[in-house]
């Protein structure tokens, strides 16, 4: 059979990792070059569909026997955009016609100056080398600043913490416009006029170090760590002592410490939930609805001594995935709330169930709302890879797998954290460097492990759920769901750990035959082709069929 007339040939796929350590300045430059480039190939070729795809409920076998066999298959070049299917043997161009890398368009069109941010929090970004905001960034601060509650949402990756970060600090701190702080200064002094809520002690402390940056070496005391497995003590110490501006915690730490009296919030002017799914969830329920009741409220503070209900805060909910629970919640909650997403600002209260905002496709009930919103949790040049694998051969196949892509920063999700230990020690057998990661490690072989991840002296992080959320690895450039997540929130979340901030990531889930299903449900669920791979002689190979998709 020609190769040219087949469409069970193979695709090889080679130079995954050429995004790594890119400066972000050039990254900023490039985004700004491939959107613009992209637009133009969009309208050539429509974009692709679920339907287009025609994928079936069962994985693509690969013609006869296996595809080590096949004579004549096709190698797939990715580089410097382009994807090229060539025969092995002859190494000829069959067909280029688009890139191949479809990154979004992160970088605004805007500069930091035209949000309204005062002088010295654009120096701190300048010298920290931010220097062009995200979509979601140009959206979010100026409606933040404006006044108004905002519910955030935008793919994983995208800039999301400075998106409410940038309007916080430009009204209260050191860095905020002196004539817009309507609070006196003795307020300022005394206290905590911002609280951020994230659901772990990591996504916590990513955020700490995010505003320290922010703030400077000077200021860094203006922000406050009140995050659970840290000495309480301490915690409670350092706001009395240094009375923080800014504090970040956990829902049980903050709970805690509120309960015990140390913590005065009632003059908050801003409280943000971060991952507010997950903080709405029934974990912290508790905690949460305390937060809620207390933070930004002064009881019987209405002109006229009657109790005042509404809270003299602006409330910020922000995640990569947003129910319409999360919409119905803030709507009952807010002041003028609206919907921030990527480079569009929606009033809340025009935001339904089935609205074309929550969703690619028209939906008919509110359950389908929540499903579609998970469609733009995710970077669109993400790739999503699934193969087959008996359960005893799974760590093998990781193995393969990074060998094959040739990844410099894995991390590899399971469901629990007593497993990890297992493939830990057969990936070091094999000479991989690895280590586990889960809530039961304690705090500092936690922060130990993730230090050495981020060092690149560990090369496969195995961890659980805990990481799922917020982790923010720039190098990480391969993510391997080793067991399935829970459903398409769970897996765009893992998922969303990799191509951060536009770079170039893998994920490839790893399932056994009878869980294809699963992996097909979350495929539609998620409106992103998964694409069926197997791992032969050091590479990833595909159905020639689905070469097509990677185009
Ligand atoms: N304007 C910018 N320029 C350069 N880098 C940026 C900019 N904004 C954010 N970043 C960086 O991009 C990375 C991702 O940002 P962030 O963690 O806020 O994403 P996110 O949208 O909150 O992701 P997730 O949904 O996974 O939590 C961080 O390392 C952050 O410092």
């Amino acid at each position: 059979m020609a190769a040219s007339t087949s469409t069970r040939f193979l695709v090889l796929l080679k130079d995954f990792s050429a995004f790594r350590k890119i400066s972000w300045t050039c990254a900023a430059t490039n985004f700004h070059r491939q959107s613009r480039f992209l637009c133009h190939v969009a309208k050539e070729d429509g974009s692709l569909t679920l339907a287009s795809l025609d994928l079936g409920n069962k994985p693509r076998k690969f013609g006869k026997g296996k595809a080590m066999k096949l004579e004549g298959s096709f190698v797939t070049e990715m580089g410097q955009g382009k994807v090229r299917a060539v025969k092995k043997d002859k190494m000829k161009v069959v067909k280029e016609k688009k890139p191949a890398e479809i990154v979004s368009p992160l970088f605004s069109a805007k500069s930091f100056e035209e949000l309204g941010l005062p002088d010295s929090l654009l120096d701190s970004l300048e010298r920290e080398g931010f220097s062009v905001p995200t979509d979601v960034q140009s959206a979010a601060v100026p409606a933040i600043i404006k006044g108004h509650d905002a519910v955030i949402q935008s793919y994983t990756g995208s800039g999301k913490t400075l998106a409410y970060l940038l309007p916080i600090l430009s009204e209260i701190g050191p860095l905020a416009e002196k004539s817009r702080s309507s609070h006196s200064e003795n307020d300022k002094r005394t206290e905590i006029q911002a609280m951020i809520v994230a659901p772990s002690r990591e996504l916590g402390m990513q955020i700490v170090r995010e505003v320290e940056k922010l703030l400077g070496p000077v200021h860094r005391r203006m922000v406050q760590q009140l995050v659970g497995g840290a000495n309480r003590m301490r915690q409670e110490e350092a706001l009395k002592k240094n009375k923080p501006a800014i504090v970040v915690g956990t829902p049980g730490r903050i709970a805690e410490i509120s309960k015990g009296g140390k913590l005065h919030t009632h003059g908050c002017r801003f409280l943000v939930l971060d991952e507010v799914d997950e903080l709405l969830s029934f974990n912290f329920r508790e905690d949460i609805h305390r937060i809620l009741e207390h933070v930004g409220k002064r009881s019987g503070a209405g002109p006229k001594g009657e109790v005042d209900e509404r809270a003299n805060r602006q409330t910020i909910l922000v995640s990569a995935t947003v129910p319409f629970s999360v919409i119905r919640a803030a709507k009952s909650w807010s002041h003028e709330p609206v919907l921030v997403q990527a480079n569009k600002v929606t009033p809340l209260d025009t935001v339904q169930p089935s609205a074309p905002v929550m969703s690619l496709t028209p939906t008919t009930s509110e359950a389908d709302g929540q499903i579609q919103t998970t469609i733009q949790s995710l970077p669109p040049a993400l790739k999503h890879y699934y193969c087959i694998s008996k359960h005893q051969h799974k760590v093998d196949t990781l193995r393969r797998c990074v060998h094959a892509l040739d990844a410099q920063s894995v991390i590899a999700f399971m469901n629990h954290s007593r497993q990890l230990k297992d493939v830990v020690y057969k990936l070091e057998a094999r000479g991989m460097n690895s280590a586990e990661m889960h809530g039961d490690l304690g705090k500092l072989g936690r922060s130990t492990v993730l230090k050495k991840f981020k060092n690149g002296e560990i090369k496969v992080l195995v961890t659980n759920e805990l990481s799922a959320r917020g982790l923010d690895v720039a190098e990480c450039d391969l993510v391997v769901n080793l067991e399935l997540p829970t459903d398409a929130v769970h897996y765009a979340h893992r998922a969303g750990r990799t191509g951060r901030l536009g770079r170039k990531g893998t994920v490839v889930t790893v399932c056994e035959e009878s869980q294809v299903f699963i992996v097909k449900k979350m495929e539609k669920q998620l409106g992103l082709p998964f694409l069926y791979c197997e791992f032969v002689d050091g590479e990833l190979v595909v159905t020639e069929e689905d070469k097509a998709i990677i185009r």
